[in-house]
């Protein structure tokens, strides 16, 4: 193996630079000498302009799957601008969610708070920096909390405060995309907006803050006009990411909000907690060749092609024409698809698929009879099931409940449609566990059809999320349910005595619970992660113990 050279001497040396894993230095002292050279080539990434996105990110050298992109602090960040009409809120100081009406408040501005000596109150880049404001308004509120209390304005009125935390971070937020061209006077999403943020935000807040400048004759907020608050709103709507960890948290990252959406996305992002004030790391999760553009995923990865469409269109303003958009069978996976009922009585046995998935008014043609359907009945169709599908999703159906569903499904869609998805997911996670159903309870039959669901949506969730950005506790919970059915079947037939194919199902269950453990790895601080990796970890534990209890060796054959 060739040696490797400091970067600065030439001399031999051990260390290499943690951020880009290329360059190694013989001492600290050396790398830190080197920082001013080497901190432009050890970038992962530079921004650039592409025509018809705005600014994106561009790969400055080939990155490999696990690389770290970026890893930054949020320029802003607060409570989830939602708005709540009743049930609990974020606390302003920490985001955790807390019930108005019997929460103790701030001792400055009098918001409902999760503790008087919530940390956040007092921290100036959390609640510390907008309390000043907030107790402008002098009387207090007992009842209606939600609408005096308007949690989804907090955040924009943080926003306004950053041009109080220098020129540069406040022109720099400024920069970000706000799409105020299709969000302008006028549209709908202005007067919602207007209402429910400007104007309160003006009446209660803004006024009394602008006399207090008259009379101090001081400027205190130098832009607090309409305009500006405006596109606030479309900056943390177009840019904003969500972070669920123990609260509602919105932020806005200065680099990271400039990926660019792929519905195949090449990295995953992930989140420290609020002691480092929600810092994110960005990973590549595929090859990206030098100059190839780094991606994410702004919308559902098991919606049809259709629905994500929509979805970016109408939140983020254009339309995708990804390779995965562009694909009327979506890499193969047939998740849009509908089963083709023919002319006469009996369906042809073809799929339907849209001819030209970027038209939004394309036709759908069968790939075996020449029936064809409108986009206006495809669409029509698929909105009634959904319906279908939430209605009985909602209300913790039974293994029966779901398949009469799935049997209904299947008359009008492909198994693969991400409806049938949605169903068989959670089918999986009932077999086996619902009375009835029960390991003891559970027949051949329906655990080898829980198998065989299990692989084929597996099937599905590498095409459609090959670096396993998106879907990683979809997929963690199908590998983890692939695991149990197989350890109950082959723990069955063993016990009777029946070894035979058995070896196979094992190698199997052992596979799916390593993949499961790597397909969470950067699942770690989100409550479903945690409660998966510890579900995982038990299942390893029983299945080692009883491969050993019965002596078995995985890379040989059974006796
Ligand atoms: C979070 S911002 C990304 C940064 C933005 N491009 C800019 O110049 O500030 C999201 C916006 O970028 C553009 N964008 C992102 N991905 C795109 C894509 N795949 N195709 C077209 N536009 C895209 C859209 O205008 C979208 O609203």
């Amino acid at each position: 193996m060739p040696e490797n050279l400091c970067g600065k001497c030439g001399k031999p040396a051990e260390t290499k630079c943690s951020a880009c894993k290329i360059v190694y230095y013989c001492c600290k002292e050396h790398q830190v000498e080197d920082w001013k050279t080497h901190k432009n080539e050890c970038k992962a990434c530079e921004v650039i302009q592409a025509d018809g996105i705005g600014k994106c990110l561009v790969a400055k050298r080939d990155l490999q799957p696990g690389d770290i992109i970026m890893c930054e602090t949020p320029t802003v960040f607060g409570p989830r601008p939602h708005i709540v009409e009743e049930g609990p809120v974020p606390c302003p100081g920490c985001c955790r969610l807390i019930k108005a009406e019997k929460s103790p408040r701030c001792e400055g501005c009098d918001w409902p708070v999760c503790h008087p000596d919530c940390i956040g109150l007092k921290d100036p880049s959390k609640h510390g920096h907008e309390c000043f404001i907030l107790r402008l308004r002098t009387h207090r509120a007992l009842d209606g909390l939600h609408e005096y209390y308007r949690q989804d304005a907090l955040f924009a009125l943080r926003c306004l405060l950053l041009q109080r935390r220098g020129i540069k971070k406040w022109m720099q937020f400024l920069q970000l995309e706000s799409h105020m061209e299709k969000r302008g006077k006028g549209t709908e999403v202005y007067k919602e907006y207007d209402e429910r943020v400007v104007d309160y935000l003006e009446d209660n807040f803004l006024k009394p803050l602008k006399e207090l400048e008259k009379e101090s004759k001081q400027a205190i907020l130098p832009d607090m006009s309409r305009e500006t608050i405006h596109h606030i709103c479309g900056i943390i709507d177009v840019n904003s990411l969500e972070i669920n960890q123990s609260g509602e948290v919105s932020a806005l990252y200065p680099t990271a909000c400039l990926m660019e959406h792929n519905c195949i996305p090449n990295t995953v992002h992930t989140f420290e907690d609020e002691l480092t004030n929600y810092r994110i790391t960005v990973r590549a999760t595929l090859p990206i060749k030098k100059g190839a553009r780094i991606t994410t995923m702004y919308t559902h990865s098991l919606w049809g092609t259709q629905a994500r469409r929509e979805h970016l269109k109408e939140t983020k303003y254009f339309s995708c024409a990804c390779d995965r958009c562009k694909d009327p069978t979506e890499m193969g996976t047939y998740l849009s698809a509908l089963r083709c009922l023919g002319t006469e009585s009996t369906p042809c046995g073809g799929t339907q698929l849209p001819v030209d998935p970027l038209d939004d008014q394309t036709e759908w043609a069968c790939d075996k009879c020449n029936v064809k359907v409108s986009n206006a009945q495809a669409s029509y169709l698929i909105n009634q099931i959904g319906d279908d599908v939430d209605n009985v999703q909602l209300n913790s159906p039974t293994v029966r409940e779901l398949d009469n569903l799935l049997s209904k499904l299947l008359t009008f869609l492909h198994p693969n449609h991400y409806h049938c998805f949605s169903v068989k997911h959670s089918l999986v996670q009932l077999f086996g566990y619902q009375q009835g159903y029960l390991p003891n309870q559970i027949s051949d039959d329906q655990l080898k059809r829980k198998t065989k669901m299990c692989r084929e949506m597996l099937d599905i969730l590498g095409r459609i999320d090959p670096g396993k950005s998106r879907l990683c506790l979809y997929t963690g919970v199908v590998l983890h349910e692939l695991h149990l059915s197989n350890i109950i079947y082959v723990k069955r037939k063993w016990d009777i005595g029946i070894k035979k194919d058995l070896l196979q199902l094992l190698r199997e269950a052992d596979k799916s619970l390593i993949e499961c453990k790597e397909v969470l790895k950067y699942e770690v601080n989100t409550m479903s992660g945690e409660k998966l990796h510890s579900l995982i970890d038990s299942s390893r534990k029983e299945f080692d113990r009883w491969v050993t209890r019965n002596k078995i060796d995985l890379t040989k054959d059974i006796a």
